[in-house]
């Protein structure tokens, strides 16, 4: 897979004047660091009223300050595509095709760090915020987690978060992990730097299209362009199709499609669902075209406050937790504390600790060795109203150093079936 790493992608989403932006309410501009310290505090007492409710990790459950107030980073999910002008003369030629094609100004388009200004005036409809614009895999995983919902597309990853966290969306919905593709890194890192709640998960089944304007044929093409996961989950499949074309990652899979019917770009596909394709007036040239038929997209749902844990219905824990200790030994004795209590885990994953990347351990006889630090994110299958789970985590909070839950919430379960996700 080829990525190329290009600003103008994303400002061609976000702040091309000639898209006309239809905003379901108009937010006025100000500088997202004035808006920091009044979020702080709203956040730090929904922590403790949950700290309270659950009635452990009194004494740990902090993140520093300087996680908190780390500079925001959005290389992570912001890789692109040439830019307009670039893909233009590389096409070089005009569509003779006369298709109509749906009126593009009528969608809503990405919030942008920009538009980040808090309380705006809202009815009775959650409004849910996502990565990316109208037809991605997100818009649909938040309307079957929240059905009737105003979808929110937002042009990254944290300005979903931040969204949420200043009121301008009730909640966010993002994804962690595909069954092909595996994690979403980026959001796990997110997870940790924001104060938001997990309090749901859906799981989408991810049906692909290749989309090309209309009247290309495959051997006109010599480029696909999708979101990086969505590139992942098609690899093998699109060398079958005989398209060993350039691929280049970009936000997200319907923005490929816009970007390639913005720019009437006849040598270029992009990989995006049925709807993506209504939506910017794309053709499908295959169908399903996933390396895997139930191939499976799992979101987490985030809100201000974390919702009260259940007993009367199957609900998954997430925790986040860190350790100085030297060894293997802790890691072990955490999986042992919910293996002593039969509480399954569905998930493990590490991740460096940015604060402190690498421990140096210092011995007179050997010399100095350097070990690598992670934050180590867990999810595990038991309520955090279980007396089983409070004890588990009251026993890890012995041995590690840094310890917080994310979530507790209703696991989803809906069968995995392969289905259309239009
Ligand atoms: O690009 C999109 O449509 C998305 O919603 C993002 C995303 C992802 O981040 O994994 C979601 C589901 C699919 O796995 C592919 C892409």
């Amino acid at each position: 897979m080829q990525s190329i790493s290009n600003p103008s992608f994303k400002t061609l989403t976000t702040t091309d004047p000639s898209h006309h932006r239809r905003r379901s309410r108009n937010y006025s501009l100000r500088v997202l660091s004035d808006l920091r310290p009044s979020l702080a505090g709203g956040i730090g007492n929904c922590r403790s009223d949950f700290r309270s409710s659950c009635a452990i990790l009194s004494s740990k459950v902090f993140l520093s300050q300087q996680q908190q107030s780390s500079s925001s980073d959005s290389a992570g999910d912001s890789s692109s595509v040439s830019s307009a002008a670039a893909a233009a003369a590389v096409n070089g030629h005009v569509s003779l095709d006369l298709v109509p094609v749906p009126d593009q100004s009528l969608l809503p388009k990405p919030l942008t760090i920009a538009d980040l200004s808090p309380a705006p005036m809202h009815g009775s409809c959650l409004r849910v915020a996502y990565q990316g614009v109208p037809g991605a895999y997100s818009e649909a995983a938040a309307g079957k987690a929240y059905p009737n919902c105003e979808a929110i597309p937002c042009d990254q990853f944290e300005v979903a978060f931040q969204a949420v966290e200043l009121w301008i969306a009730d909640r966010a919905v993002l994804p962690v992990e595909n069954s092909l593709g595996g994690s979403i890194h980026r959001n796990y890192d997110l997870l940790l730097r924001h104060r938001l709640h997990i309090v749901g998960e859906v799981q989408l089944p991810v049906h692909h299209c290749l989309l090309a304007l209309p009247g290309v044929r495959k051997e006109h093409l010599t480029r696909v362009i999708s979101h990086p996961q969505a590139l992942a989950q098609c690899e093998l499949t699109l060398t079958k199709l005989g398209l060993n074309v350039a691929r280049e990652a970009v936000d997200d899979t319907a923005g490929a499609a816009e970007f390639v019917a913005a720019n009437n770009l006849r040598d270029t596909a992009a990989i995006a669902s049925a709807r993506a394709a209504d939506l910017y007036g794309m053709q499908v040239l295959a169908d399903g075209i996933q390396d895997d038929s139930s191939n499976v997209t799992r979101f987490v749902m985030l809100a201000r406050e974390p919702i009260i844990p259940r007993t009367d219905r199957p609900f998954k824990t997430s925790i986040v937790f860190a350790h100085d200790r030297e060894g293997t030994s802790v890691l072990f004795k955490v999986l042992s504390a919910f293996a002593f209590r039969n509480i399954s885990l569905t998930k493990i994953e590490s991740r460096p600790h940015r604060n402190r990347p690498i421990r140096l351990v210092d011995d007179a006889n050997v010399g100095t060795a350097k070990h690598f630090e992670y934050m180590f994110y867990v999810d595990f299958e038991a309520s955090m109203a279980e007396v089983r789970a409070q004890n588990a985590l009251s026993e890890i909070q012995e041995f590690t150093s840094f310890l917080r839950v994310l979530g507790s919430y209703p696991m989803d379960m809906t069968p995995w079936a392969p289905s259309r996700c239009d």
